[in-house]
């Protein structure tokens, strides 16, 4: 039976620095896997020098690890910042955004935002992107001021669907203006981007490119900020929890049994991160025919909000599945600007969480 990260993570976590901290104190452990009973790992340390110092650390790591059932290799890189390439796991990409993490104690907050909401699923395509475009309009139309990051790394749909486009301003090259749109503050990792070009980048790049993007953008002064995360479990999901006060985290799911399945993942990841559960939304609820008004149930109903129960989390709310949805979606106008059903369901998302001090 293959070892769990827990208990692999807990085997290493008190080995012992040259400086004295523990593994786990110096908060260098990066991209931490467990696959088939290959461990994989990051080491990430401030020069070349400290890296040349890990060598007993890491030998001691393998040592222990390797004696755990079910674990057949270890495998560790040890990186030092970018520029020092005989070291580097990934050279940096040439963007303001894609750098190696700096050092940070603990969750840091990021100056002026009162709230940090992350948006995640379990499965992909669930609609987790456009709950999250629509909930900003919507909490903005409330009067909230509202900021949306866009952190799903490897699919960045916001700018399509906010309809915003372009580079982002850095005057000072340091600092990166946002963009407005329908009265949210918008960032994307896809804006940093060139047409086309494909995010490689793993555990301590996305960790780094992710710092910046809430601590070097400058987003104002904000009620709540919403993050679009990656559907999954992965490297993004932690490094959020682990570098930003998020205040919880709200998971979209379908009423697809399939579906639930990873949404209960995805739960249980916030959970083992000490990340709150604020709700869970059900996406693609009921479908009414435009022409004859019958109600149908694609992917079932009901099924998020009897999990919700089940886990004792609160249910948000249910979206219906409409096509004026996705037009909206793809024209860059997210439907809750609009007076329809779903922008009431929205507008009631909203209030739900205004009401309970969150946004
Ligand atoms: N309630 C809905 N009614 C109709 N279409 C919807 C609804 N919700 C989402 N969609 C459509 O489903 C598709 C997938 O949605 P979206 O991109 O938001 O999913 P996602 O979970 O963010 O996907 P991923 O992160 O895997 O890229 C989009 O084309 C979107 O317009």
């Amino acid at each position: 039976m293959s070892v769990s990260k827990e208990v692999a993570l807990r085997e290493i976590a008190d080995i012992a620095l040259s400086d004295g901290r523990t593994l786990s104190e110096a908060d260098i452990l990066r991209a931490f896997s467990v696959e088939s009973g290959i461990i994989r790992f990051v080491l990430e340390v401030g020069d070349a020098d400290a890296a040349r110092a890990m060598a007993p650390v890491e030998a001691e790591a393998k040592r222990r690890l390797l004696a755990l059932d079910g674990v057949s290799d270890v495998q560790i890189v040890t990186t030092a910042p970018a520029g020092k390439p005989a070291q580097a796991q990934q050279a940096a990409p040439s963007l303001k955004i894609g750098r190696h993490p700096t050092g940070q104690s603990g969750p840091q907050q990021v100056p002026g935002v009162r709230n940090i909401i992350a948006i995640g699923s379990g499965k992909g395509g669930v609609g987790k992107s456009t709950v999250t475009s629509n909930l900003a309009v919507a909490l903005a139309r409330a009067g909230r001021r509202v900021g949306l990051l866009d952190a799903d790394i490897y699919g960045p749909s916001q700018p399509r669907m906010m309809g915003v486009s372009g580079r982002p301003a850095s005057p000072d090259g340091q600092r990166i203006e946002p963009l407005r749109a329908h009265g949210v503050t918008v960032m994307s990792i896809g804006l940093m981007l060139k047409e086309g070009e494909a995010v490689v980048w793993r555990g301590p790049m996305l960790m780094g490119a992710l710092q910046q993007l809430l601590q070097q953008v400058n987003w104002g002064e904000l009620d709540v900020l919403l993050i679009d995360l990656p559907p999954g479990t992965g490297d993004v999901q932690l490094s959020l929890c682990q570098k930003a006060a998020v205040t919880g985290a709200i998971i979209v799911s379908t009423p697809q049994d399939v579906a639930l399945l990873d949404a209960r993942r995805a739960i249980d990841m916030f959970n083992k991160l000490k990340t709150p559960v604020l709700g869970l939304v059900e996406n693609m609820s009921s479908y009414v025919c435009p022409k004859c008004g019958h109600e149908a149930h694609l992917f079932g109903h009901g099924g998020v909000a009897e999990d919700a129960r089940q886990l004792d989390l609160p249910f948000l709310g249910e979206i219906p599945l409409q096509l004026e949805v996705r037009l909206a979606g793809d024209s860059g106008r997210p439907v809750a600007l609009g007076d329809g059903e779903v922008s009431t369901a929205y507008a009631r998302l909203a209030d739900r969480l205004v009401q309970g001090g969150m946004a």
